[in-house]
């Protein structure tokens, strides 16, 4: 009955064509869910670069003009809204409720403590976690030196979660028993995130329902506050935020929600990010030798004795400019976030072309900028290529200017989301990512098992959902390089 007004919708002049799809309330959404990309890809050729599409009984207007994005993003008058509709879903997800505040906390929090002189404090710390990660609770052990072969994506996110977890969270005293539970979080951390795409569309068996509810439950558990309160080196970011929650006197059940969705925010695309990057280095010779070029005019040539841990300044990583552009370029090629906002009132869209759309109040806005921006063969020329370069100038510096219809284009990348809704954590998620490809280089000889195995295609079920995974993983081996 509710659903029945979208059902008999029509399009009013100067709207954008409305796409309501074949099956009644359902339109589009089951060929979105199968591949968005080939769906968007599909829309735009028959539709150009505005239109409103019927999914799961809400309309979605999407915006694929990248120069075109700056009303949606900059949209002083809030007649676009991200914060309500960010709601819904992270009650349903995290089961936490969120207040009117958090926005404002988190990131206030992010920028004191993810950002600046409270980002040098973490880097340390997160340096002595891919230590504690990477070497065992000993240092270097005189049995590492054999090769040891593992997935690439499943080393990557496996290391970058339980340096990420126990950086944030916090660690006790006995650290083998902290690496085994953080071995086993990672495990259930896996099976909900295998799980993710769908429950976001609720398209999930009754079977997996109950499992996403029991692991659910875990997270809960795991994170509590009562929990981490045993917990040493809790990180500033988490302690402040758990502090102004009780500030505003929120329950302590709703505050271990809180912790497990900062659990999945924090730790859902590091892993995957650097497994591109490692994969891209290990596929590009050229890439990976720029890399190492620049890792040893920075850390000097590296070996580690027995027993001892990584030696790195995390200062180093302000000099860094090749491996930024790297990991720009993977995150370009693998980040695909997607930006919702709600229309708050009937408006007019205005295009950069002059063009002008009427917005419907209720509906959604959405910019996919893996496909309008990140693979736009005039912004960035071959864009399906990994280029280490891309993103330098010839002299050396970043490269910051992109155009599009001979116009400088703001919006050239854009994985860590854009105006109200950008990602807080983005400078502490590229040191960790940076600092760990750092050490792999360094420290480690890599190589793939099968040297002409290609880079694996992205799970198409992933597209939309932050960093891409790819739908199979790829065989590698990694010893640490012997004290010369
Ligand atoms: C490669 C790594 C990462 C990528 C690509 C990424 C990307 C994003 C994107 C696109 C969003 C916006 C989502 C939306 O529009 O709904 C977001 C939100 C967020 N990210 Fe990240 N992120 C990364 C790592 C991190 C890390 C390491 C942290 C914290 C330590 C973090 C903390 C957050 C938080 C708290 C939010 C929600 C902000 C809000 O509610 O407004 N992220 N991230």
């Amino acid at each position: 009955f509710l659903s029945l007004p979208g059902l008999f919708r029509q399009h009013r002049p100067q709207e954008p064509p409305l796409d309501k799809g074949p099956v009644p309330w359902l339109g589009h959404a089951m060929a979105f869910r199968i591949n968005m990309v080939e769906f968007l890809r599909r829309m735009q050729a028959k539709h150009g670069d505005v239109f409103t599409v019927l999914l799961g009984g809400q309309y979605f207007t999407f915006v694929m003009d990248p120069l075109s994005f700056g009303p949606i993003l900059k949209d002083t008058q809030r007649r676009l809204d991200f914060i309500e509709y960010a709601k819904e879903l992270v009650l349903k997800v995290f089961g936490y409720k969120p207040l009117a505040e958090d926005y404002h906390m988190i990131h206030s929090t992010s920028t004191k403590h993810l950002m600046g002189g409270g980002l040098e404090e973490l880097n340390e710390v997160m340096l002595d976690t891919l230590s504690l990660v990477m070497l065992g609770p000993k240092g270097r052990r005189p049995s590492a030196s054999g090769w040891r072969e593992d997935g690439l994506f499943h080393f990557c996110y496996n290391t970058l979660f339980k340096a990420g977890y126990l950086s944030l969270f916090g660690r006790t005293p006995d650290a083998a028993q902290d690496l085994l539970e953080a071995e086993e979080l990672f495990v259930e951390f896996r099976r909900f995130d295998v799980l993710f795409p769908r429950f976001v569309y609720s398209v999930l068996w009754p079977r997996e329902w109950r499992h996403v509810g029991r692991l659910q439950r875990l997270f809960h558990k795991v994170l509590s506050v009562r929990h981490n309160l045993q917990k040493e080196g809790v990180s500033r970011w988490i302690l402040d935020m758990l502090q102004q929650l009780q500030a505003l006197e929120v329950a302590p059940a709703m505050q271990d929600k809180f912790n497990f969705m900062m659990l999945w925010a924090s730790q859902g695309n590091t892993g995957p990010a650097s497994f591109w990057a490692l994969m891209f280095l290990l596929k590009h010779p050229d890439a990976m030798r720029a890399v190492k070029e620049e890792a040893t005019k920075v850390l000097g040539k590296a070996s580690l004795e027995a027993t001892q841990s990584f030696c790195c300044d995390p200062g180093v990583l302000k000099h860094t400019p090749v491996l930024d552009s790297v990991m720009e370029e993977s995150l370009r090629l693998g980040a695909s976030p997607t930006l919702l906002r709600a229309v708050q009132v009937d408006f007019n869209l205005k295009m950069a072309s002059g063009e002008e759309y009427l917005l419907r109040r209720g509906d959604k806005v959405a910019i996919f900028p893996y496909l309008s921006v990140q693979m736009d063969p005039e912004i960035h020329p071959e864009p399906t290529k990994f280029k280490y370069d891309r993103f330098l100038n010839p002299d050396g510096s970043r490269k910051v200017d992109f155009r599009k219809r001979g116009k400088k284009i703001p919006y050239y990348n854009m994985p860590w989301g854009a105006g109200v809704s950008m990602c807080p954590g983005r400078h502490f998620a590229l040191s960790e990512m940076k600092l760990f490809i750092l050490l792999m280089v360094t420290y480690f000889e890599v190589e793939m098992v099968d040297p002409d195995a290609p880079v694996p295609p992205v799970d198409p079920r992933r597209w939309g959902f932050g960093t891409t995974q790819p739908s199979h993983d790829v065989r590698f081996r990694y010893r640490l390089r012997s004290a010369e």
